[in-house]
């Protein structure tokens, strides 16, 4: 699951922001708690996640969002109950790390080197087909993949010699929160494969039905949304198609399929027991 935390957070808050931009939430409660989250984000996910309206929203719960001077000591700001960050900077990440020690009584979202694996394609997926998920009414599997970091014209011999199945979905190794991390291919010949550029994880397409479910958890809440995805691929399509085919960030929250009327044995939600143990498991590779 790609990136679990900042993804939940985004998630909730998403729908909770609509909910007071709506005018429904105007009147909440004013709240006595008082918590000071610092934060550290890139412009881009300030634009996207501290919205003033959520701000707004948050200063009535008796949250208060400060921004994070990153020049500046960390431990001669604050105090803060909450340190959230996005940043990946080899150096930050080390500022982190000791903050943390220094503070135990902070909580960090995320710790980087809880986080390390999942900034890798390939360590992402690592350890997840192990995880011991029985009895939960369902099975989680990962695509089978290759990863390649160097010499685009051998990957057509290298995707032979693992037997992947065309087509096969190329994705940057990296994740880094950039564009160019989310930058996904469809490539449905092996030649075409060669103009690819590593690093980069070659997997097998695996029909869906056009939908995905996200999966967001914080602690021990899960939320789970709906999403539009690629449609699936039939043996005739692949006779009938070459080439390579860049893929627009189709599951994003635009393309929410919560309220769309589906075929009931595609649109059902994950086994809730499922989504329990998983979690649970998840939360044990990353703490
Ligand atoms: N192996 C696969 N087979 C079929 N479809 C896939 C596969 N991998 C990814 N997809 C499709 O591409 C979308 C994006 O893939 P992925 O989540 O790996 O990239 P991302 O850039 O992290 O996406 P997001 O921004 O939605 O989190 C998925 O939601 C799914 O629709
Ligand atoms: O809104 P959902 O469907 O949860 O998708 C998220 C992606 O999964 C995240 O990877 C994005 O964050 P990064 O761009 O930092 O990777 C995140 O970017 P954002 O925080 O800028 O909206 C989202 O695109």
């Amino acid at each position: 699951m790609k990136k679990l935390n900042g993804k939940i957070v985004d998630e909730e808050e998403k729908k909770v922001v609509e909910t007071y931009s709506n005018g429904v939430g105007v009147g909440f409660p004013q709240s006595h708690q008082n918590l000071v989250v610092g934060y550290a984000l890139t412009v881009k996910k300030e634009t996207s996640f501290l919205k003033p309206n959520f701000r707004g929203l948050a200063r009535t719960k008796g949250i208060k969002f400060v921004c994070i001077d990153v020049n500046r000591p960390l431990s001669d700001q604050g105090p803060f109950d909450v340190v959230l960050h996005k940043l990946l900077a080899k150096e930050w990440c080390k500022i982190i790390e000791d903050y943390r020690h220094k503070h135990p009584e902070v909580t960090v979202l995320d710790p980087p080197d809880a986080i390390q694996h999942l900034r890798n394609r390939k360590s992402m997926l690592q350890d997840v087909v192990d995880l011991n998920l029985s009895d939960c009414h369902g099975k989680v599997g990962v695509p089978r993949q290759i990863v390649v970091t160097k010499d685009p014209s051998s990957i057509p011999s290298e995707v032979t010699k693992a037997g992947l199945k065309l087509p096969l979905v190329a994705k940057p190794l990296l994740v880094d929160g950039t564009a160019k991390s989310h930058k996904l291919f469809v490539a449905y010949d092996q030649l075409s494969l060669a103009k690819l550029e590593p690093p980069l994880v070659l997997q097998e397409f695996v029909n869906h039905g056009g939908i995905v479910f996200k999966v967001y958890i914080v602690g021990e809440s899960i939320t789970v949304v709906r999403r539009f995805s690629l449609p699936n691929h039939g043996k005739r399509d692949l006779s009938k198609v070459a080439g390579m085919y860049p893929v627009p960030r189709v599951s994003s929250y635009l393309s929410s399929a919560d309220d769309a009327d589906l075929d009931p044995s595609i649109a059902e939600h994950p086994p809730r027991p499922l989504l329990v143990k998983f979690a649970r498991e998840l939360r044990c590779l990353t703490t």
